[in-house]
């Protein structure tokens, strides 16, 4: 049976050089909306809070209608229930941390979804405990982005929408914010909308993925399916292609981390404040990996793991293979990016068991 539809979207926005138009069904608690800049993004998300340009079409939420142009119909912005973070988070410059939760919990309090546990959980989801007392401009751009997701989490919403929350980060800020946005995911029963044209904020943590191209969507389905797409992979920016998996901490020593991939598989990683038990997402670049037949005696790279092919798909001159690590459908699967000589020469196809090779220090911890 399908799950229930969350969002129904049926709309047409003329923008300046083309039509936002979009026939969508939404049933994933995390959906990604990816594309490049200028695709039409965050117009989609503006129209979704009500806040857009004019709409025609229509929009529901879980049923209830939020828009329905041709009756004339249209719910109020503040009736929505939506918490939105917009790319540049607009916090109140002149209130401390505190205040800005607060005005976000007097959303809650007003639209009757108030929980007094709620506000609690918030701070310790995000850890914002230390930060409370200061004011925004004393804030790294890391600690305002998740002040920014606190706000909109205490206003209690029924939707949470998330415009580029990595977009403003440095590589180094951006692993340390990913973790949060899992944990929201985690803790929090609450379907999100994040759009984004980064690939490892949409493998980490959408179920679905929908991309747009100047205004339409053009692919809609598993992550990993959508991203390798040869019209979605050849827009990528952002670094490229990155792979992210879960482990968990089987060994953490001062030599060794060693984690259990969901297909029971152990992986190296690089040495990092992990304790046993920790569950990691590590990310590990498509072309950082190599591919072999079988696995030999010795090579420099401590991992080695075991795939099918699944599918090997062309993408302008390069091939993606996309290699299941287990038979079973959540044990993950790794995207490797080859030549047209490395797959001819390999004779690499769909169904056919190789091992995936890549160095310790090519993976990526995001904690
Ligand atoms: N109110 C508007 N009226 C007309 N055109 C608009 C309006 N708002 C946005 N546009 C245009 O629509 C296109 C899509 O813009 P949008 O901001 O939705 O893209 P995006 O995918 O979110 O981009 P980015 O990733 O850079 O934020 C752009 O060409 C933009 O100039």
């Amino acid at each position: 049976m399908s799950a229930p539809s969350l969002l129904d979207i049926g709309i047409r926005v003329p923008l300046d050089r083309f039509d936002l138009d979009l026939n969508l069904t939404l049933s994933k608690r995390v959906t990604g909306i990816f594309g490049p800049s200028g695709s039409g993004k965050s117009t989609l998300l503006n129209c979704i809070c009500g806040l857009g340009p004019e709409t025609k079409g229509i929009l529901r939420f879980q049923g209830a209608v939020w828009l329905d142009h041709s009756k004339r119909q249209q719910t109020r912005p503040e009736k929505r229930g939506i918490g939105y973070v917009p790319q540049d988070h607009l916090l109140f410059p002149h209130k401390t941390v505190e205040q800005n939760l607060r005005f976000g919990e007097k959303r809650a309090q007003s639209s009757g979804r108030y929980d007094a546990q709620h506000f609690t959980k918030v701070i310790q989801t995000l850890e914002l405990d230390p930060l409370l007392k200061r004011k925004v401009p004393t804030l790294s751009g890391g600690e305002r982005q998740r002040v920014a997701l606190g706000r909109a989490l205490c206003s209690g919403p029924r939707l949470l929408l998330l415009d580029e929350p990595l977009a403003s980060l440095d590589i180094r800020l951006r692993s340390r914010i990913l973790p949060f946005l899992l944990r929201i995911r985690e803790n929090f029963d609450l379907p999100i909308l994040l759009v984004s044209h980064n690939p490892v904020e949409v493998l980490g943590i959408c179920d679905e993925v929908v991309a747009l191209a100047n205004g339409k969507a053009i692919a809609q389905g598993p992550p990993v399916e959508v991203l390798t797409d040869s019209r979605v992979y050849a827009g990528i920016e952002d670094g490229g292609f990155e792979n992210i998996l879960k482990a968990t901490i089987v060994e953490a020593s001062a030599q060794h981390v060693i984690g259990r991939l969901p297909s029971g598989q152990m992986l190296h990683m690089p040495s990092s404040p992990c304790q046993l038990g920790d569950s990691v997402h590590f990310g590990i670049s498509a072309t950082d990996i190599l591919i072999g037949l079988a696995s030999p005696g010795r090579v420099s790279a401590r991992n080695r793991l075991c795939g099918k092919i699944e599918t090997i798909r062309k993408s302008g001159d390069k091939h993606l293979l996309v290699a299941r690590l287990a038979e079973k459908e959540d044990s993950g699967s790794l995207v490797a990016e080859l030549t047209s000589d490395a797959i001819e020469e390999l004779r690499l196809e769909p169904g056919m068991t190789i091992v995936l090779f890549f160095k310790t220090s090519s993976l990526r911890v995001y904690g």
